[in-house]
């Protein structure tokens, strides 16, 4: 690390990255250096404060530190730190290509080669970590980031613990067969995340090496099944399961729905790391003499320290013994993947796909809460009572199950269960339903389709008419219509978006499973009978098809709506400057149609929204008393790059929530929610019940629908592309740092993407995708004056997320957990009330939340991170009709890549406006009526 003393004032503040529990991560070029550029960690002294945060920060600074003084590719290094009065600054490479976590979701699973790829890096990395005598403690594709050619590099040290030198010497820590285990009191805290946590963790507040080594299990577990292994409905389920080694093997399966067998020598390798005896856990250095990587030379580092993308296809990633070599292998040409190393990178297909990972609080309740209820002492972390023996922890019958001894491997006899071996009945082989739907499925599942919800309930008449004809607008059920697909939304447990496949054994897996090494165990457990669980699930599951109106319908529900119409005049503004305009422009609008907003309407509307995006609306009253038959007028198509949408809890008396949508030069559709008891007073008879999927919220289903178009783009692209040499020789993109030169109307550090018009338009790819978090964080009152404005235009709009723990405002690759969006969702609503009766109108758009304080840094630097984080507008210089053929070729992509919607802005901004760029900006709707608008407020 060099010594040489830096400040803020040597770094200009570009976009933010993201934002963890304690600190903001900005990108930041070095003023001495311009071609340098940081990912800066800032962090607000008080915040850690008042948050307790203190010991992390320390520990996170000295472990870099010391990691820092020998170079790895695989850790983030720490070039410098220092302070000023307000912040904390930690200046670490940079890692464009995001999160290890986004990219897996993006694409479901890794196949062979990528899992290979990743784990071996992964392994290497870890092995340095350990050299130095560090435990990361908090494992997981979160904390792993891609550098520009997916090179992966290991990040957040806030957790990790040194094991004391005197307890093992470097050749014991990680190239012995052995596993270290450190029960000093800093190592054996609750740290990590309840997914990846390990059982020596959970059952004797202990840690070493091995607990790294579980969490790479689980995370090698994860790139091949697309979530991790042990995943409980919350966190003491999560962790049952640990304990009980109770985790599915399924088919890998890709987001296109291909299937191809996992590995059995993948599979072996992960039995082999998740055993809950740590004696029996096998060491990083069998790891790497394990078969999976019979192929890989260990010293050649350069060859492991190749970005995935930068792979030939046969080199590092061969063929591994064990599988077939017509097994598929998808494998994303080089552009492909160029889109993750760009700011550009919002297609928000993955986050969406899963839960997110429960941190295990520094509180480490959960874990408390969970040993006292097993009856587990938690030693000297217990503050609890400590009972005088420990019982076997109950885990449901099932064939599968076999008791296992777990012998405490403590010296540290504090409490007096620790002497006591507990048994622990474990599953130690696969459960007999490798597809099984999880449990959460199930539930809702049967909640929402069996169970009326509360709205359900409110439109169901109390004695419905006998004569009532059949609501003419109900599509007949069709004969065999599939299962609704899973929500975009859910982590991808294999069965899940396929419950058709519930009870049926994985046949894929089966040619493999026989050409498996005799030694090793087959993976598929022996074909037997469903279970009466499967049954029932499978009952479930007919029932809920049946039940289905019509599969293609996403959303269904009787809504009020209102059209006001606006112009759109006035000269046009730059996209950036957009979000805070068009924050006025929704309140002003409001603000002058609530009388009309606020009476009530005679009819509902039946509004639908397609998993096309088609969203259209019929009179419900007409069609259920006339039999007219279905008109349905169509409203939009979510994949709209003109459509804007807005999430804010209307409170007003009857009124439940309200919505809009923007249709650029011509009208804004308010949409209101009518409330249970508008809806009980309906006098017609809606029993038929139109309403699919009430209990989630529209803007939420706007989102799937989008992501679902998304997901549909890149499968199609990524089942047209090969991985050849041709294409890996292909021109690359430019970096950021080179972009940088020639990007035009760069705000908040925001560099136009690539664009290829040609591709683009003709090949009619949809590339609107979703938005960029407008403003969140993780505490509560951050999110209470969030206020989310979808709008693809602007760079995408922004979406609030309540739940997602990181959000990187004003950065593409931001994108919100797509899972947040289905499952935890609602990601705006409820906070942002506009009391039109007192006609006070709260911002609709708020200010970006939690970040830092910077009044004591520089102005100029205060301004860098105000403006980065708050996205203010910069200038845009002119370009000339040269500088913007020049800049239009440089950037040009080859036609298979994936075009996010910032690339989309750029692209359509250079499409139309040659010659004016600065002026003819694409959002030339509602911001050009909002110009006039605020026109009129300077006049006022
Ligand atoms: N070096 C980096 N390069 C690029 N992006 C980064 C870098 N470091 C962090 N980020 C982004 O910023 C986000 C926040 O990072 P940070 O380290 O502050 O939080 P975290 O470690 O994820 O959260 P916590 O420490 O609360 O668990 C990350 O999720 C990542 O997306």
């Amino acid at each position: 690390m060099t010594s040489r003393k830096r400040s803020p004032h040597d770094f200009i503040f570009k976009e933010e990255l993201g934002h963890g529990s304690y600190s903001t991560v900005f990108k930041a070029i070095d003023k001495r250096s311009p071609n340098k550029i940081y990912a800066i960690k800032v962090c607000s002294k008080k915040h850690i404060i008042k948050e307790a945060k203190v010991k992390y920060v320390t520990i996170e600074k000295n472990t870099m530190n010391l990691l820092a003084q020998k170079n790895h590719p695989g850790i983030i290094k720490l070039y410098y730190t220092f302070h000023d009065e307000e912040n904390l600054y930690f200046v670490l490479d940079f890692a464009p290509g995001g999160e290890l976590l986004c990219l897996l979701h993006r694409m479901g699973t890794f196949n062979e080669l990528w899992t290979r790829h990743f784990t071996v890096q992964l392994v290497d990395a870890l092995e340095f970590i350990h050299s130095h005598g560090i435990i990361h403690r908090d494992l997981k594709p979160e904390n792993v980031l891609l550098d520009k050619d997916g090179r992966l590099m290991i990040t957040d040290f806030g957790a990790a613990s040194t094991i004391d030198s005197s307890l093992s010497d470097n050749s014991t820590r990680c190239n012995s067969d052995s596993n270290s285990i450190n029960d000093n009191q800093s190592c054996a805290s609750f740290v990590g995340t309840a997914e990846y946590v390990s059982p020596e963790l959970l059952l004797y507040n202990q840690c070493g090496y091995c607990s790294d080594i579980w969490a790479l299990g689980c995370m090698i577990y994860q790139f091949l099944q697309g979530q991790p292994p042990f995943r409980g409905e919350n966190e003491l389920k999560t962790f049952e399961k640990i304990v009980a080694l109770d985790y599915p093997w399924g088919p890998n399966k890709r987001l296109n729905n291909t299937t191809s067998p996992v590995n059995p020598l993948a599979i072996n390798l992960v039995r082999k790391i998740l055993v809950i005896e740590i004696n029996e856990r096998i060491p990083l250095a069998m790891i790497k003499k394990h078969p999976y990587f019979a192929k890989i030379d260990w010293n050649d580092k350069v060859k492991i320290w190749r970005g995935i993308w930068q792979n030939p296809q046969g080199q590092l990633l061969q063929q591994s013994p064990g599988v077939p070599s017509s097994s598929p292998q998808h494998v994303l040409p080089i552009r492909q993947l160029h889109v993750i190393d760009t700011p550009a990178r919002n297609i928000q297909i993955t986050k969406q796909k899963r839960k997110k990972p429960t941190k295990i609080s520094s509180t480490t309740s959960s874990i408390v809460v969970w040993r006292k209820r097993l009856g587990i002492s938690t030693g000297k972390d217990d503050l609890g009572t400590v009972p005088s023996t420990a019982p076997a922890i109950i885990v449901p019958n099932d064939s599968n199950i076999s008791t296992a001894t777990v012998t405490h491997l403590s010296s540290n006899s504090a409490s007096p269960a620790s002497s006591q071996p507990i048994q622990v009945q474990t599953k130690r082989t696969q459960p007999t339903t490798p597809n099984r739907i999880p449990p959460k499925v199930l539930v809702n599942s049967a909640n929402i389709r069996n169970k009326p919800t509360p709205r359900q309930k409110a439109i169901v008449p109390t004695s419905p008419a006998p004569s009532a004809p059949p609501a003419p607008s109900a599509p007949p059920a069709p004969p065999a219509p599939p299962a609704p697909p899973a929500p975009p939304a859910h982590p991808a447990p294999p069965a899940a978006s396929a419950p058709s496949t519930l009870s049926a054994p994985p046949a894929t897996l089966a040619p493999l499973a026989a050409l498996a090494p005799s030694s090793i165990q087959s993976p598929l457990p022996a074909p037997s009978a469903p279970s009466t669980k499967a049954k029932q699930l499978d009952v479930v599951t007919t029932l809920d098809v049946k039940n289905m109106i019509d599969p293609s319908i996403l959303k269904q529900d009787y809504v009020f709506i209102y059209g006001i119409p606006y112009e759109a005049e006035g000269p046009a503004m730059s996209l950036n400057s957009y979000n805070e305009i068009d924050n006025d422009l929704i309140t002003s609008l409001v603000t002058k149609h609530k009388e009309e907003l606020k009476s009530p309407r005679m009819f509902l509307q039946l509004l639908t929204l397609k998993k096309n995006g088609m969203l259209s609306y019929r009179n419900a009253v007409l069609e259920d008393r006339d039999n007219q038959g279905i008109i349905d007028h169509q409203m939009a198509n979510i994949e709209d790059t003109d459509l804007s949408m807005y999430d804010f809890e209307f409170n007003e008396l009857s009124r439940k929530g309200f919505l809009i949508l923007e249709k650029y030069k011509n009208k804004l559709w308010f949409i209101s929610l009518p409330s249970y008891s508008i809806l009980s007073k309906i006098p017609f008879n809606v029993e038929k019940s139109l309403a699919i999927n009430n209990n989630e919220n529209w803007v939420d289903c706007f989102f799937r629908a989008r992501q679902l178009l998304e997901e549909k783009q890149i499968l199609d692209k990524i089942s047209n592309v090969s991985f050849d040499s041709k294409a890996s020789n292909e021109t690359v993109s430019p970096s950021p740092t080179s972009k940088k030169d020639h990007t035009p109307s760069v705000s908040n550090g925001v560099t136009p993407p690539a664009y290829n018009a040609k591709y683009g338009r003709q090949n009619n790819v949809k590339q609107e995708t979703f938005s960029r978090i407008a403003t969140t964080g993780k505490d509560k009152s951050s999110v209470n004056s969030a206020f989310a404005v979808v709008h693809p235009k602007v760079l995408s709009g922004n979406i609030t997320n309540r739940t997602t723990r990181k959000t990187n405002v004003g950065s593409p690759n931001s994108a919100p957990s797509a899972n947040t969006y289905s499952n935890n969702i609602m990601p705006i609503s409820g906070n942002r009330s506009t009391n039109l009766t007192n006609n006070k109108h709260t911002p609709l758009l708020s200010k970006r939340q939690n970040l830092p304080t910077h009044s004591s840094s520089s102005p100029t630097v205060r301004s860098q991170i105000k403006s980065a984080g708050q996205r203010q507008p910069t200038p845009s210089p002119p370009l000339s009709p040269m500088e913007f053929s020049a800049v239009k070729e440089k950037y040009s992509v080859p036609s298979n890549m994936v075009i996010s919607s910032s690339r989309y802005e750029v692209l359509h901004t250079l499409n139309n406006s040659q010659t004016n760029f600065d002026r003819e900006i694409a959002s030339r709707g509602a911001s050009a009526a909002f110009k006039s608008l605020q026109k009129n407020k300077k006049k006022k």
